[in-house]
């Protein structure tokens, strides 16, 4: 153990629509609850839990930040120094999907390029109100080269599994870089084939 109270540490920074329950992902994760009447993120929100995967203590900074339009100069300065993105989009708008390019765009622009990219969609409770569905989503992840999950932050469903994973995964890419940067200078995109699921089974 290091002198720190964890092993690792790592930053993770949620966006997408307004609306589409990224405050709600990150108080189920966080906190175990599902708030009522939740209100719209004003900039940017910040909350810290550790959690231990294989005997290790893994320290997730989470940055929750506004969906609305008017707080992007703001949100976009969080990307930087992320080491995993949750794009986040409700599966009963249409809307929030089709905004998803954008998303990527923005990501292109300010995040940096070895950041983790998973594409949540969210609210699956809501299964008669679906507009978008699994398999169009999992397409466009897969074209994209993102990992795609379905989450339901009211019946917390898949959430813990989402935070989970994305800590594992990360914790491989960390290994795997420290790994490469002592052998050899690694080459672009080197060490980013890790399968999401299967580096924590
Ligand atoms: N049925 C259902 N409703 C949800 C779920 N997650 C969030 N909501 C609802 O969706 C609304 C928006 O949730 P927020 O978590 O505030 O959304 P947000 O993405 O953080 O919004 P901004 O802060 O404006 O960017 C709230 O009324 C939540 O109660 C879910 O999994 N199922």
């Amino acid at each position: 153990m290091s002198m720190e109270d964890y092993d690792h540490l790592f930053k993770i920074v949620l966006i997408g629509n307004a609306g589409v329950g990224k405050t709600c992902l990150v108080r189920r994760f966080t906190q175990g609850l599902f708030p009522p009447g939740q209100g719209a993120t004003i900039g940017v929100d910040f909350m810290i839990k550790t959690v231990e995967i294989n005997g290790e203590k893994v320290k997730l900074q989470i940055w929750d930040t506004a969906g609305q339009e008017r707080f992007r100069s703001i949100t976009q300065s969080y990307y930087r120094s992320a080491n995993a993105l949750i794009l986040t989009y409700d599966i009963t708008c249409e809307d929030s999907f089709r905004c998803l390019p954008e998303w990527l765009r923005e990501i292109e622009q300010y995040a940096n390029s070895k950041v983790v990219t998973v594409l949540v969609g969210n609210k699956i409770d809501l299964t008669e109100k679906r507009e978008v569905l699994r398999e169009r989503a999992e397409e466009f992840a897969e074209a994209q080269g993102m990992l795609y999950l379905e989450t339901s932050a009211k019946e917390s469903d898949n959430v813990e599994k989402l935070f989970l994973d994305l800590a594992c995964r990360l914790i491989c890419e960390a290994k795997q870089n420290s790994l490469v940067n002592n052998v050899t200078s690694p080459m672009p995109g080197e060490g980013k084939n890790i399968s999401y699921l299967n580096c924590c089974s």
